[in-house]
Order: structure tokens, then sequence, then C-alpha cells
């Protein structure tokens, strides 16, 4: 399948007004059970009325820690827009706004996130399920990275099966933390998931799509083996770990599996944002492109690398809170 051309610009806010209702959402859902909550989110199944279809009803509130942050879930409503195009990202069917709340309306994707089937809640994906998983999650965010946006937040809780079983196919949600990679304007701020945010958020670095392509090494080594590489005792030595620690391919969860796998996860996981393969290359790596055999073998020198950090950071209210 071809990346569709980023065809679309990102919208403008007001643009994303334009498609907003302002009647309550419940005049034309019926309200079901809740699949998610975060922060400052719930989700929550809904069947629309006219149709009898099942949607996910996410409501986001407009005041967190005192601020308002409607720029904020309208940039997320934008980015949702400018992805419907695509099959691999979630598709917003209808926005509700209140005074205190919007409510997107957004595809339902049966399958729930594969975060289950990497922790083995239920059956673990084998090599050729990974590999066919991890395909169409390189092309949505390769078709965002071609847009200049960067996600922030991928990790398995955000990549999601179409139905139940191995055979569903891959949406990517929460547009929440991403941003819009500009020129000359640098990104730097402390945001994402512990266990798949890459070293130059930890280290107040400047962040950009390379970001996302780190976050994406460590969901691939999850899904082949369901163990997290940099995971610790507690958050805070999960972080010391991706700022210091190595990669490693123990043979105990590696046997078996092709060395093209390993060879691309270690170009995905280069400490250096500019020596990361970008989402693009990785979609002709052998090993997801399907052109590997038993007879190729890459040697990738997977040595240690170290990073001298004097610098601490630690964790609190699930945000990364960074001291120099
Ligand atoms: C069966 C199911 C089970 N678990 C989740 N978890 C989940 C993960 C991330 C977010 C965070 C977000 N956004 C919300 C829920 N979503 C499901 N289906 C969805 C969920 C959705 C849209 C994304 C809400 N469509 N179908």
């Amino acid at each position: 399948m071809s990346v569709p051309s980023p065809t679309k610009r990102l919208g403008s806010i007001s643009d994303v007004q334009s498609i907003i209702h302002k009647e309550s959402w419940q005049d034309h859902f019926i309200v079901e059970d809740t699949i998610g909550r975060g922060k400052f989110a719930v989700v929550k199944t809904c069947i629309e009325k006219e149709t009898q279809r099942r949607f996910a009803a996410k409501c986001i509130r407009k005041r967190r820690h005192c601020r308002d942050c409607t720029q904020d879930i309208l940039h997320e409503i934008a980015v949702l827009e400018l992805s419907e195009s695509h099959p691999h990202l979630i598709d917003l069917h209808r926005v509700y706004e209140s005074a205190s709340e919007f409510v997107l309306i957004l595809e339902y994707a049966a399958g729930g996130e594969i975060f289950d089937y990497c922790i083995g809640v239920k059956d673990k994906f084998s090599e050729a399920t990974t590999r066919r998983l991890f395909h169409q999650i390189l092309q949505a965010v390769s078709f965002l990275h071609s847009n200049n946006i960067a996600h922030l937040d991928l990790k398995p809780q955000n990549i999601l099966l179409t139905e139940e079983g191995i055979e569903g196919d891959i949406k990517i949600v929460d547009f929440g933390l991403s941003k819009h990679i500009a020129k000359n304007i640098e990104i730097r701020e402390i945001l994402g998931t512990p266990d798949y945010v890459a070293p130059e958020v930890l280290n107040f670095e400047p962040i950009n799509t390379s970001t996302d392509i780190w976050s994406l090494g460590v969901v691939c080594y999850v899904m082949l083996t369901g163990v997290s590489p940099f995971l610790g005792e507690t958050k805070n030595e999960t972080l010391m770990n991706v700022t210091t620690g190595s990669i490693d391919f123990p043979d105990e969860l590696f046997n078996g599996k092709h060395s093209a796998c390993k060879d691309m996860i270690w170009k995905m996981l280069q400490r250096e944002p500019t020596e990361r393969i970008t989402a693009e290359e990785i979609l002709k790596h052998p090993w997801v492109s399907g052109h590997v055999s038993p007879k190729t073998s890459i040697r990738s020198p997977v040595t240690p690398c170290h990073l001298e950090n004097g610098d601490s950071v630690f964790f609190e209210n699930n945000f990364l809170t960074y001291e120099k």
C-alpha cells in the first residue's frame, strides 16, 4: 500500500471551528461503557441513534490545571481531520462543544490496544504478525511525518486493532500531545511515557519527528518480545535507563527472530536523533519490506551506547519533570 501523499494541510483553528456542533451530543448518541480514562479525558462507547453504528466518544475537559486548553484541543481536532484520509489513523466522525468540554466522536476499533497482546493478556504476536502490523504503523507515522506532525506519545496503549484477534488492522489514536514541526522553530518539552520517551526529551533537547522513531523502536521491541528494553524497578529508574542505558538483544528474547529486525530496531534506537533512521527509510528496510530470507544476514554492530548525563530527571503526576 502506498502512503497517501501529504495533499492536505493542517487545518487552521477557524477551519476546525466550522465543523463543531453546539447541541448536546447525547441528543444523537446513546452512551454505553467507559473504555478509556486519562487525566483530562474519558472515552466511552456510544451508538449513533440514526445509524445504530458504534463509535468512541472522547470527552475532553477544556480546563486543566486552571488553564484553558481549548487551543490544544482544537489542534488535536485539526490533526484528526488531516488524518481522515489515512486507513491506519483513527477517523473523526463528529465534534461537539459545551461550556466545559469537547466531545470527539471517533471511529470505534473493536480490537482494543495492542498493549494487551504485548503484556500477555492476550496471545503474543508472532514475528510475522508483528511485521504485518508494524508495517501499517509505519505507514501511518510516515504520513504524519510527511505532514510535519510528530505524534509524541506513540506506545502500545495508543495503537489499536480494528477487530479482536491478530487479523485486525492498525489504528493509531490520541493526537493530544502531537506537535506541528515547523521549520526553524525549536520544540523542547518534557512529555510522553517513560518506557517509550526518547533521550532528547529527557535531556530537554529539541524534539521532532525522529522522537517518534525512538518510541516506535521500543514499540517494535515490545511487540516482538513482550519485554520493555529500558524498564526499571521504578519510573525514575526507567528514565535513567533511557538516558544512560544501552540497548541489547538477549538470545532468550530474540531466539528464532530474524537478525534483520534487530538491525532495524538498533537503527531506530540511536541516541543521536540525526543518526536515527526515518519512517520512510524503515519502510524500505528488508525486515519491513519483506525482502528477507533465511539467507539474508545483516551484521549490525550492536554496541552499547552510553550517554554521559549529569542531569537528573524525576517523575511526578504521570508527567516528566526536569531538574538541571
Ligand atoms: C475497544 C477499545 C479498548 N480500549 C481502548 N483504549 C483506548 C486507548 C487510547 C485512547 C486514547 C485516545 N484517544 C482511548 C481508548 N480503545 C478501544 N477502542 C477504541 C478507542 C477509540 C478512540 C480513540 C478513542 N476507538 N476505538
